[in-house]
């Protein structure tokens, strides 16, 4: 089984979760996206009915209208049932690193007040501790990216201003603002980390989502595994 089955064979798992008349935070990334496509099928064989997907990103709104699955925003539900979404890195508490796709301020708006947040990843995501292997991104206000890099350094991080691939200078997200990815030593205190970082003035929203994960689901190759809180 190589990355690509593990991660269809996590989005066919996180189906069992979804029951009619559901509100659905869909993520964003290249394993929400085959869950937004199986979803889009058990819709359209009418095995589920009366479901809502609240997008977290252009690219789930996209796949959604593309799938045919019904999409509404947050401001249009009383709540969300389950938010499913992929990650960069998984430590053994179930605390995570989001935000290689830039959409990490919608996603945690979103999966933050579902009633159950269900995580996708094959096993290469699984990590020790949290900035074993990636960046913690985090969204900053254009004007103070600069100010923020250089007060980074007191956490001893290697950090940059993110740049995009296909335009010139940097990325700016959804909400116009940009992303620094900040590489840590090592994060002991996941939820502390979270906290310290969204008090540095011209912080939007950072990539550590600590205590808000409910399931892990994990593509191996031995099959898929359950993670729980
Ligand atoms: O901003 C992007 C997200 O946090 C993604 O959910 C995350 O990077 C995982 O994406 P993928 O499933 O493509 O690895």
């Amino acid at each position: 089984m190589n990355v690509e089955d593990m991660k269809k064979a996590v989005a066919k798992e996180a189906l069992r979760y979804i029951e009619d008349d559901m509100v659905i935070g869909l993520g964003t990334g290249s394993t929400t996206a085959y869950f937004i496509q199986f979803l889009s099928e058990k819709i359209q064989k009418g095995e589920l009915e009366e479901i809502y997907g609240v997008p977290t990103s252009y690219q789930a709104k996209i796949l959604a209208m593309e799938y045919g699955v019904p999409v509404v925003s947050l401001d249009q539900v009383d709540a969300i049932d389950v938010a499913v979404d992929g990650a960069d890195e998984v430590d053994p508490n179930l605390n995570l690193i989001k935000g290689r796709g830039a959409a990490l301020t919608m996603e945690k708006i979103i999966e933050y007040r579902a009633g159950t947040f269900i995580v996708l990843v094959d096993e290469t995501k699984l990590v020790d501790y949290l900035c074993q292997k990636m960046p913690v991104p985090i969204e900053v206000i254009p004007a103070a990216w600069k100010a923020i890099l250089e007060e980074l350094s007191i956490f001893n991080a290697e950090a940059e201003l993110r740049m995009g691939k296909k335009k010139d200078g940097p990325v700016v997200t959804e909400n116009g603002n940009f992303i620094i990815d900040a590489k840590f030593q090592r994060i002991e205190d996941p939820l502390d980390m979270e906290i310290e970082l969204n008090t540095i003035p011209g912080v939007v929203e950072n990539g550590i989502f600590a205590d808000i994960a409910d399931i892990v689901l994990v593509g191996t190759k031995e099959g898929v595994k359950k993670m729980e809180r």
